[in-house]
């Protein structure tokens, strides 16, 4: 099945194409509501179920899904507060043999919610509000039927009540907003249905888990990738880069530094030579620079150095508010990846003259501005270079902690001296570092979330 994540002129268009191909709305329709019917059978396990239909298609679905209930026995309940207005999701209500009726209140412990799919145009408001009110004070077990209602499905945002649901079911494909905040949070577990539409031009794409491998029989620390992380004014934020690095499957991890680092691991290599001579080093695969950096003419000058080295470079933290097209003139903005977090790649939208409005947008039109590979963190992150978007399953809240992101851009540079692209090791880099929170467990600190980075490994290999 396609992960692709698709907006909702591409989803149309998909529609459009299987039907062109000979499938008619009315048949996807009723696949995608059988589909959908299942997983409410697994959940209610014989509950009796409210389902409440909303005008367009998404309210089409509900139907299908009445009957296909009503069919296996269910007790079911419809609640539509006005007629259907689509054809196809007319035929849908004609098919279905109970009754409706047009307002709450609703009883049942199961709940199936296809007021609004990705047709949702403007606010949520009147008898539709009152439902998601009603449900969001539910108890009851919540299910989205292809998006949860009060949402837009291109950019994750809310038009009006946000209940939590417990399952959401995709249908024929993933919509943006299943991996956005704040729509992603409230979705509970996700599911796919697929409809056999037609998907292969979809620019967005659900990271699938990277296969990691280890190290060949043959392999020395050199070809297992030196990276080189360039320190600056502040000690710890490096060293924990340096500390998730070597365990993120380096060969060689060195921290070219003109001050002492008194906690350094006896294990990091410290080199304090003058940086120009350092990064003559033919052996350095990849470059970390930005955490701990500083903002001043001196960090600005040692950006410039590794940038001119020619050498590949993951560019977090300070670095990307220092960034700007003088320090890339001359570079394969192909070699750079950046790591921002939401004011970070506001700064840089800033300095790169970019207008767009949010994350989604910004990361991407700050992509082909500047040709370079943007990993945007956060709740929601999403990585963006080489025409494609990629975005990834939730990771652990507890990621939001100080000093998280040093670790992450750690574990990019080591993947991206180990022989990965900037697309390729970002994308690792964001699976480790998930997988590091998870087996950190709650309430860890940042150097711990960097020891995890090793049992993590294991995980992909
Ligand atoms: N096409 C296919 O092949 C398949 C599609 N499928 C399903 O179709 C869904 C998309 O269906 P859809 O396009 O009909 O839109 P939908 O989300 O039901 O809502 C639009 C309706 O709501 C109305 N409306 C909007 N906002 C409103 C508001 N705030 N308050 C009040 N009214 C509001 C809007 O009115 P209008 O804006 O036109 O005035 C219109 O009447 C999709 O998510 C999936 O579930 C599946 O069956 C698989 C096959
Ligand atoms: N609520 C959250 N859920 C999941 N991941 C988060 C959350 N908050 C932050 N993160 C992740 O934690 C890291 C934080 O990075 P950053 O903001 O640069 O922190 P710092 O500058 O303190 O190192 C990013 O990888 C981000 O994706
Ligand atoms: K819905």
């Amino acid at each position: 099945m396609s992960e692709a994540v698709l907006t909702v002129a591409q989803m149309v268009a998909a529609e459009k194409a299987a039907m062109a191909a000979g499938t008619s709305e009315w048949e996807l329709m009723l696949k995608a509501g059988q589909g959908a019917a299942q997983w409410v059978h697994r959940a209610a396990g014989g509950r009796p179920v409210t389902v409440l239909c909303g005008p367009g298609n998404n309210g089409g679905d509900g139907y299908v899904i009445a009957e296909d209930l009503g069919s296996r026995g269910y007790d079911v309940d419809v609640i539509a507060p006005v007629e259907p207005s689509t054809d196809t999701a007319r035929t849908a209500r004609s098919q279905f043999g109970g009754d409706t009726r047009e307002q709450g209140p609703f009883e049942h412990a199961i709940v199936v919610d296809c007021l609004f799919g990705y047709g949702l145009s403007r606010q949520v408001e009147g008898v539709y509000r009152e439902l998601l009110e009603e449900l969001s004070a539910s108890d009851c077990f919540k299910i989205a039927i292809d998006v949860p209602s009060a949402v837009r499905s291109d950019c994750g945002s809310t038009l009006g009540p946000l209940p939590r649901y417990d399952l959401t079911l995709a249908l024929g494909a993933w919509k943006q907003a299943h991996f956005l905040m704040p729509s992603m949070a409230m979705m509970g577990a996700k599911e796919l249905i697929d409809l056999g539409l037609p998907l292969d031009d979809a620019h967005g794409v659900l990271s699938s888990r990277p296969a990691l491998s280890a190290p060949a029989a043959d392999a020395h620390k050199y070809t297992r990738g030196l990276v080189a992380v360039v320190a600056g004014e502040m000690p710890g934020a490096p060293l924990l880069s340096c500390e998730a690095g070597m365990r993120a499957g380096a060969g060689y991890v060195k921290l070219f530094s003109d001050r002492s680092h008194p906690d350094a691991p006896a294990d990091l290599v410290i080199v304090e030579d003058d940086l120009d001579e350092a990064l003559e080093d033919d052996r350095i695969d990849a470059l970390l620079v930005g955490p701990g950096l500083g903002r001043g003419e001196t960090s600005r000058e040692r950006l410039a150095a590794a940038l001119t080295s020619g050498r590949q470079c993951v560019l977090d933290a300070d670095a990307l508010h220092l960034l700007d097209d003088d320090l890339l003139e001359g570079v394969d903005p192909s070699r750079i990846l950046l790591t921002p977090h939401e004011g970070e790649l506001a700064a840089l939208c800033e300095s790169f003259g970019v207008e767009a409005d949010g994350k989604l947008d910004r990361a991407r039109s700050l992509s082909a501005a500047t040709g370079l590979t943007v990993l945007a963190k956060g709740p929601d992150t999403i990585l963006v270079g080489e025409g494609t978007t990629l975005f990834f399953p939730q990771g652990s809240s507890w990621l939001s902690v100080a000093g998280s992101g040093d670790v992450l851009a750690g574990i990019c540079a080591t993947r991206l001296a180990g022989s990965r692209s900037p697309m390729e090791a970002a994308q690792d880099a964001v699976w480790l570092h998930h997988e590091a929170a998870r087996l950190a467990g709650p309430a860890f600190t940042a150097l711990q979330l960097a020891h995890c980075v090793k049992p993590a490994m294991a995980s992909f290999l």
